[in-house]
């Protein structure tokens, strides 16, 4: 149990976001106005086809990069608006970041703890017994005197979970953390990284390709095309037997405005296209084929 103190998550508010990258008269539209709202202390995974926008959100989400339009906030501070020294606070304090590369978060020439030592460093305050607890509640205590080389992929991706929590951050950004790993190995770093949320207290947000990564958070989140589509919840129930079992719900996500996705495999499913109709009912809102007539609700209930 970790005796250091918790890290306050913060809550990650986005609204609209649009990210417009300009390149040789050409212009992508990398986040199309991305909504997602992310509770302090929770745990969510992203996920969506290469080229959705994933890796766009995380760099503003880290402060690297600037949204060419909307609102994105961290724990209250304002990414759009925040100043050069903000930046390097925020930075330091208020997000931590976890890397694909394993190579890209861990300095090869020091050992584990001085890894973790040197964003303290760098914030001016070194605390080693800290950054030797933060090992221990990773399962890395053993990787305190190695040096990466010397350690495996799974092993260094929890030391770096270990560095970016270094400054107790409010929020751990990662970027496929699990992409270079075997899955027996990417599910203990995805239950590391439920482990410091759970101990911590801190929010934390995965960007993922990998296909089970949602058995191991509460919410995963769907990007399609630079925008949010669909969200699955998962919970814990218990029957009347007394038996639990997973719940996994999917929802369509509705910006502010009333936008939403169909998912993918329902507009295959109906074969929808160009545009449909939409049949207001008393509890829900009903979809169909251009040319097909939808019945009304006291003609059916006539039958
Ligand atoms: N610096 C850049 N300049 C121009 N276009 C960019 C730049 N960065 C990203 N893009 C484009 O923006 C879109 C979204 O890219 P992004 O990297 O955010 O997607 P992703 O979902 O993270 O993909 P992947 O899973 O392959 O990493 C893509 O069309 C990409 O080509």
């Amino acid at each position: 149990m970790m005796t250091a103190p918790r890290a306050d998550g913060a809550t990650i508010e986005c609204e609209d976001l649009v990210r417009i990258y300009s390149a040789e008269g050409v212009e992508v539209q990398a986040l199309q106005g991305l909504t997602l709202h992310v509770a302090a202390g929770d745990l969510v995974a992203l996920v969506g086809a290469s080229g959705s926008g994933k890796s766009t959100l995380l760099t503003i989400l880290s402060g690297l990069d600037t949204p060419t339009a909307g609102r994105a906030r961290v724990g209250g501070t304002d990414l759009l608006t925040m100043g050069r020294a903000e930046r390097v606070r925020y930075q330091r304090h208020t997000v931590g970041f976890v890397w694909q590369q394993t190579s890209r978060n861990l300095l090869p020439y020091l050992n584990g703890l001085e890894n973790v030592c040197m964003p303290m460093a760098l914030a001016g305050a070194v605390d080693e017994a800290h950054a030797g607890r933060l090992l221990e509640l990773l399962g890395v205590a053993h990787c305190a005197g190695k040096r990466p080389e010397q350690m495996s992929g799974g092993e260094q991706q929890r030391v770096a979970i270990a560095v970016a929590s270094a400054n107790s951050p409010a929020v751990l950004l990662a970027d496929e953390p699990t992409g270079e790993l075997d899955e027996h190995t990417s599910a203990e770093v995805l239950e590391a990284f439920r482990h410091v949320n759970a101990e911590l207290g801190v929010t934390v947000l995965i960007v993922t390709h990998d296909p089970t990564v949602s058995e191991h958070v509460r919410r995963t989140v769907q990007i399609r095309d630079g925008r949010t589509s669909t969200e699955v919840l998962r919970r814990r129930e218990t029957d009347h037997t007394g038996t639990e079992r997973h719940v996994a719900e999917e929802f369509a996500v509705l910006d502010r405005v009333g936008r939403m996705q169909l998912p993918q495999d329902f507009v295959a499913a109906l074969d929808l296209k160009d545009r449909v109709r939409l049949a207001l009912e008393t509890d829900h809102v009903g979809v169909w084929r251009d040319g097909v007539r939808p019945i009304p609700h006291e003609e059916t209930e006539e039958r």
